[in-house]
């Protein structure tokens, strides 16, 4: 049997709203929990529409950066800027309206339909207390249509399963229609099919996007530029061709990998040996041995 290479399904293009260039800058960002720094001296950038990776092993700080753009945490040091702004000085309605995030942290437990939640994407659009407009319903349902969601629209959030709440949180930040998009492992949970749908979105979207990604075949596949992350600090960027290499995947993940052509696309294709002992033990930021990779 010869195999077909499935043909991504076509997405129309959606403006994002205001038309303006959106474009993220992070200077020497520092996060510390509990007085124990996580990450320091991060600097990066996404011009308008630019899709940027974070990558990086467990616990390598890609979360704790990405909290700080989505205003879920206050940086101990450094500053992000969007359009040159510092974040710090809009409102929180004013830095929802202009980024959507797709946090880690999934909730859950919501007994509200599929609609309302992606509905809740839209509140920093809307006055207080005002009903839904005809916007704000042509966004949701635009956003559930996107993340062929539109069929579970009446289900119960809490009710679906882990892949099908990560498109419902999807949606959620799509109808958001803010121009920067951050995106925590937007698709950890999900099956090949969806994964494909989901990458091939944000490509279509072309928001000006950060996110995170634990595939660093999806990851070469989706963004413009990577940095690596590694124990709190970028120790590699670029575009994914230059930056994944074998000796950086040996050095920072600690696997065996080739990097080849990719016989569909032509892009970069890590070929990972899974039955490699790992290359090296992780070390904690203060030096400690942590033991092999899992
Ligand atoms: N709320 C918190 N309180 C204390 N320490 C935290 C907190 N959140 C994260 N950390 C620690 O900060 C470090 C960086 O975590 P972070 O979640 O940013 O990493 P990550 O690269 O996103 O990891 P993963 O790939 O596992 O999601 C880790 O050592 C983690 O244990």
């Amino acid at each position: 049997m010869t195999a077909k290479p499935p043909t991504p399904r076509a997405v129309k293009h959606v403006q994002a709203p205001g038309g303006h260039p959106a474009r993220v800058e992070i200077r020497d960002l520092r996060v510390a929990y509990a007085g124990r720094d996580v990450v320091s001296g991060v600097r990066l950038l996404a011009r308008d529409g630019e899709i940027v990776g974070l990558v990086g092993p467990n616990g390598s700080g890609k979360s704790s950066v990405l909290r700080c753009v989505y205003r879920h945490l206050r940086p101990s040091g450094g500053t992000v800027l969007l359009d040159g702004t510092e974040l710090a000085a809009l409102s929180p309605a004013e830095s929802a309206r202009r980024v959507a995030a797709l946090p880690q942290e999934r909730g859950g437990g919501s007994e509200l339909s599929v609609r309302d939640v992606v509905a809740m994407g839209r509140v920093p659009h809307q006055r207080a207390f005002a009903a839904e407009n005809t916007a704000d319903r042509a966004a949701v349902d635009d956003a559930l249509a996107r993340t062929s969601l539109t069929a579970l629209a009446g289900r119960r959030f809490d009710a679906l399963s882990g892949g099908e709440r990560q498109r419902v949180l999807l949606a959620r930040a799509f109808a958001q229609r803010a121009r920067v998009l951050v995106l925590d492992e937007p698709t950890n949970h999900l099956d090949l099919r969806h994964q494909t749908e989901v990458l091939a979105l944000l490509r279509a979207e072309r928001r000006t996007t950060l996110i995170c990604l634990h595939d660093l075949n999806a990851a070469a596949a989706l963004c413009d530029r990577l940095h690596v992350l590694h124990r709190g600090a970028v120790v590699a960027s670029g575009a994914p061709r230059e930056v994944l290499t074998p000796g950086l995947l040996a050095e920072v993940f600690g696997i065996r990998a080739v990097v080849v052509e990719h016989p569909l696309t032509g892009g970069p294709l890590i070929a990972m040996d899974h039955t490699a002992a790992p290359a090296h033990r992780e070390r904690g930021r203060d030096g400690a041995d942590r033991g092999a990779p899992a």
